[in-house]
């Protein structure tokens, strides 16, 4: 029987932790602030920051969302950035990504302080999690880790193929994975023979945001999908991916769209806000 991988059941215990941990950071006087920063219009990006803010508001974490039109200039950006940086009352800040192309994502994502990077973004935190070594991790591969440790999934010795070599989940999800000793193969754009790799996966993770890339006669038997992918559909549906209702009848584990990986990429959020205001503390 293919078990269906259900990001909501593990997000809704772990937020459940993580608002008993606000409330024992209150007596403290101490409440965790989010900053994001949307800059645009995009009907997804916009999406994505309402989730969040209604999810840290939920748990009791302060949330500041700054709005920007799509004409912003760098500097402007810079500005808001550093204010936040400088802002006792923010632990964590974030800049909603894709940016207008008139701003350099990188200068952008380097102006964040790495221990408020809660994204996991900044070369710095990137660094560490290539040397194994503790920092913030990208909110999404780290809640693909934390669903497959749920459901008992184990990684080290399996073969696990990367469909996507974004810097927010392809090529994290990979050194997670590499870390925890599978033996990791990255596909792209230019990978020539897709399906011949992806069929020895034992471990797919696709997040390439082209829905349904995977088909069921692409992949091994008994195999562990997981759907980063989040298309919006013209009726409104959101869809993953892999084509679930034709890989699901194959595979032994698989995350469906929606419901699956993207209730846990905001519930990273909500964890890395609530570990760096607890980090900050400790170093007072
Ligand atoms: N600064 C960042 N920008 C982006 C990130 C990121 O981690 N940081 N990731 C993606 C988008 N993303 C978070 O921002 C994200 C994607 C999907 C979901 C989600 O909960 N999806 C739902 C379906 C949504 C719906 O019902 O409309 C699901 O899969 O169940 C949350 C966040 C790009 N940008």
């Amino acid at each position: 029987m293919t078990k269906i991988m259900y990001g909501t059941e593990l997000a809704n215990k772990m937020r459940s932790d993580l608002k008993n941990e606000v409330e024992d950071l209150a007596k403290k006087n101490i409440q965790p602030g989010l900053a994001v920063i949307i800059v645009g219009d995009d009907y997804a990006s916009k999406t994505y920051v309402r989730i969040k803010r209604n999810a840290a508001e939920k748990i009791g974490i302060y949330s500041k969302i700054v709005e920007f039109t799509d004409d912003l200039q760098e500097e402007t950006l810079i500005k808001k950035i550093n204010e936040f940086n400088e802002d006792e009352s923010i632990h964590g800040i974030l800049v909603q990504l894709p940016l207008p192309p008139q701003i350099d994502e990188r200068k952008i994502l380097e102006t964040i302080k790495p221990e408020k990077d809660v994204d996991g973004f900044h070369p710095i935190n990137v660094g560490r999690l290539s040397n194994n070594q503790p920092g913030f991790i990208p909110c999404t591969p780290l809640g693909i880790e934390k669903m497959l440790t749920y459901y008992g999934v184990e990684v080290a010795g399996k073969h696990a193929v990367i469909v996507g070599r974004s810097n927010i989940v392809g090529k994290p999800i990979g050194q997670i994975l590499l870390n925890k000793d599978a033996t990791v193969t990255f596909c792209h754009s230019k990978t020539k023979n897709l399906k011949e790799i992806t069929k020895q996966a034992d471990l797919l993770i696709v997040a390439v945001g082209q829905a349904h890339t995977i088909t069921e006669d692409m992949i091994k038997k008994g195999a562990v999908i997981v759907d980063v992918g989040n298309t919006y559909l013209e009726s409104g549906k959101v869809v993953g991916d892999v084509a679930f209702e034709e890989v699901k009848e194959k595979a032994d584990f698989i995350t469906p769209v929606p419901k699956g990986v993207g209730p846990m990429t905001i519930t990273m959020l909500l964890y890395n806000t609530v570990l760096s205001a607890k980090t900050q503390i400790s170093q007072d």
